[in-house]
Order: C-alpha cells, then structure tokens, then sequence
C-alpha cells in the first residue's frame, strides 16, 4: 500500500532537513505543508505566537495533548530549559511512530517523553508516571470534543497549579466552542484570543491562552 501523509512528511524531513538542527525540521515541514500537501501542523504563523507564550512561561513542566507528526514538539522542545520535563500524548500509533523519528532528527529525543494512549486515560495516570507533578503549560491540539473534558480532568488530578498556561490550537477552525465558553466565563482562568489563521490557509483561526488561577 501506498505511504500515508505523514509518513510522506517524513520524508521530506529526511530529505531536506539537517540532522540535529530543530530549526531546519520545522522549517522543512512548513516548507513541505505549504507548497506540497497540508498537513495538520500547527505552522509557522501560530507557531510563532506559540513560540512567545512558551518563552514568556519557560516551563519546566509541559504537557502537549496530540503530538501529530511531532512538528509543534519539536517547536517547544527546541525552547525548553535544560532539564525540563516534556510529555507529549498520541493517541495514533501510526502518527506516535513518524513523531519519534522527527523528533529523533531534531535530535530532542533526550527532552521529550512521547506516550501513546487517549488523553482521558493517560492524564489520571501522569501523578503515578511522572511524580508529584503538576504543568506550567499545557498545549492542547488533540481532539477538539475533548478539550473541555481533558482541562476540568487536569484539574481534579491536581495537575495544574496557579499560573499554568493552557494554550489551545483551533479555537476558530475546526473550533472548540465550548472550551471558549469554558474557559472565558470561568473566573478561575484569564484568558487571552490571539487570532491568526489555519496553518497554510488564510482561513482564521486562533489560540487562546488561558492561565490558571488556582
Ligand atoms: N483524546 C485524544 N488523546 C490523544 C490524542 N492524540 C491524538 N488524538 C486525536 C487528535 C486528532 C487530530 C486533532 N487535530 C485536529 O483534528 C486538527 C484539525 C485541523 C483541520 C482539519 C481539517 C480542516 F479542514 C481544517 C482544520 C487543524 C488542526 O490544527 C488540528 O489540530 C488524540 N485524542
Ligand atoms: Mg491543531
């Protein structure tokens, strides 16, 4: 059978990027996903305004929920503290494998904890795989049905402390209205709409940035 998108993305990874180099995989993705096949990516355009909230939190501790083909992981990892914990989460075993290969070519592999499995089962189970431990920023870009759920489940874990930053992709395209409405009429959450537009597309869409408040 024929190669599957990502496994396509891949390969223009390993065919135009530099081993070791994270910028020069994010820019080969982007490069690929604008001029060859969109993909799902975050993208350049948001990943620049995730770029700068990430830099503003420099979180020790960050949770992605969706790795995808790792491109938005490598996009964290690559500005990441030293010894800083990471764990990312893919649901998909086909999408998990492509991710560790890209993130292995960035040459992250040593900052980023890849685990597959459903967001829902997973995060009740981070206190007994990670420790005590609890996220200064969380990037969701998983299902966007499950966003809602997966934040008010980070904070009956006791996974969120105050001042963690939710940063949520797609709130406008495919759009998470519930989570806007969650999020924004909650007192125990500040949140803040940066607008931008669907990775490769000049469709909007945006991130919110949503920080805890204890
Ligand atoms: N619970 C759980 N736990 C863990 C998991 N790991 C993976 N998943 C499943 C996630 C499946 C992919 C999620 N991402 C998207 O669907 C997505 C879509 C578009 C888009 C598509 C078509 C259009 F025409 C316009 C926009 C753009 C984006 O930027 C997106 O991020 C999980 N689920
Ligand atoms: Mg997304």
């Amino acid at each position: 059978t024929g190669s599957t998108r990502a496994e396509r993305l891949l390969k223009a990874v390993q065919k135009n990027a530099r081993r070791g180099d994270p910028q020069s995989v994010i820019s080969a993705i982007d490069h690929y996903c604008r001029h060859s096949e969109w993909a799902m990516n975050v993208g350049d355009e948001k990943g620049s305004i995730l770029d700068s909230v990430l830099s503003e939190v420099s979180p020790s501790c960050a949770l992605e929920l969706g790795t995808y083909c790792g491109y938005s992981t490598v996009r964290i990892a690559r500005l990441l503290p030293p010894g800083a914990t990471f764990v990312t989460v893919e649901f998909n075993p086909k999408y998990a494998k492509v991710a560790r290969q890209v993130i292995e070519f960035a040459g992250l592999q040593d900052k980023v904890k890849l685990i597959e499995g459903a967001s829902g089962d997973l995060i009740p189970k981070m206190k007994e795989l990670f420790g005590n431990v609890t996220f200064d920023f969380v990037f969701l870009d998983h299902w966007k049905d499950r966003y809602v759920l997966d934040t008010k489940l980070l904070e009956d874990c006791g996974l969120l402390r105050k001042g963690s930053v939710l940063l949520a992709d797609n709130v406008i395209c495919p759009g998470t209205p519930e989570y806007l409405a969650y999020v924004r009429n909650n007192p125990r959450y500040k949140s803040t709409y940066y607008k931008s537009h669907l990775e490769y597309t000049k469709v909007e869409d945006g991130l919110e940035k949503s920080v805890f408040m204890g």
